[in-house]
């Protein structure tokens, strides 16, 4: 894997010949980013312009990585939606990636990524036989088996009961220790137990918002964990801390 780079989107972004958010946003090395924020600010914009990938508006700006290399297939996505193939089991779903690049998938790998998203009983399932939740897990393994040194997640935690969600983000912490990770995420408890850094977007633009200075994962009940999320609730619902 080439060491993860920093990434660097800087510009305006327009819908509807109407401006949506002028921003600068670093996402540094190597380091877990979460991006915050009112729905329907851009979030998941700045995650398909950084993507390449088609955002229904006019994008004039900059988007840099570091090292100066195309990010041609090394960004791994988890999209808001799930995108399992309905027809493909779910191991079969998970391996996606190594079948689309004519590689042979390593089942053995699938297999245990299954596992350590709690599916390994499911592995044969077709995507509508799962839960939501379930589904937003295999797309996790999916995800997490691409083994990127980019990694971009949008709300991937968000239909998980409350214990699966801390076992998730764990998991993702672990995992994706090391890579240039960028979390929108509309919890704050997330972003205080994730975030090496954290984004909250509006319109004017990417507010930096201070961190604990411990390492991630955080425990949810450390008291610095706490007092992050809450301000940063307090902060997002404009009542003072
Ligand atoms: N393909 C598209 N065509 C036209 N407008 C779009 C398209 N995708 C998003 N938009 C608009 O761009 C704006 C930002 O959408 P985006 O999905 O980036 O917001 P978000 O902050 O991620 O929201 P949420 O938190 O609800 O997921 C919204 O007004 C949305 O309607």
């Amino acid at each position: 894997m080439t060491p993860p780079p920093a990434l660097h989107l800087v510009g305006q972004h327009q819908i509807d010949s109407r401006p949506l958010f002028d921003a600068d946003i670093t996402l540094p090395a190597g380091s877990w980013t979460c991006l915050l924020g009112p729905s329907g600010v851009g979030k998941s914009t700045v995650l398909r312009l950084m993507l390449g990938l088609e955002t229904g508006g006019v994008f004039a700006g900059t988007i840099s990585p570091s090292d100066g290399q195309p990010l041609d297939g090394r960004i791994s996505y988890m999209a808001q939606s799930d995108l399992l193939l309905p027809w493909l089991s779910v191991i079969d779903n998970i391996m996606i990636g190594d079948r689309l690049r004519g590689v042979p998938p390593d089942r053995d790998r699938a297999t245990d990524m299954l596992a350590r998203v709690g599916l390994a009983d499911h592995a044969q399932k077709k995507p509508l036989a799962l839960s939501g939740g379930m589904r937003q897990r295999a797309a996790l393994a999916r995800t997490l088996l691409e083994d990127r040194p980019v990694v971009f997640l949008d709300e991937p935690f968000s239909a998980l009961d409350a214990g699966t969600r801390a076992a998730m983000q764990e998991l993702a912490a672990e995992l994706l220790s090391g890579r240039t990770v960028l979390l929108v995420t509309h919890d704050p408890a997330e972003a205080a137990r994730l975030a090496d850094h954290i984004l909250i977007l509006s319109a004017e633009g990417a507010q930096s918002w201070p961190v604990p200075a411990t390492p991630v994962p955080r425990a949810i009940t450390a008291p610095e964990t706490w007092a992050c999320q809450s301000a940063l609730l307090s902060h997002l619902r404009g009542v003072p801390a």
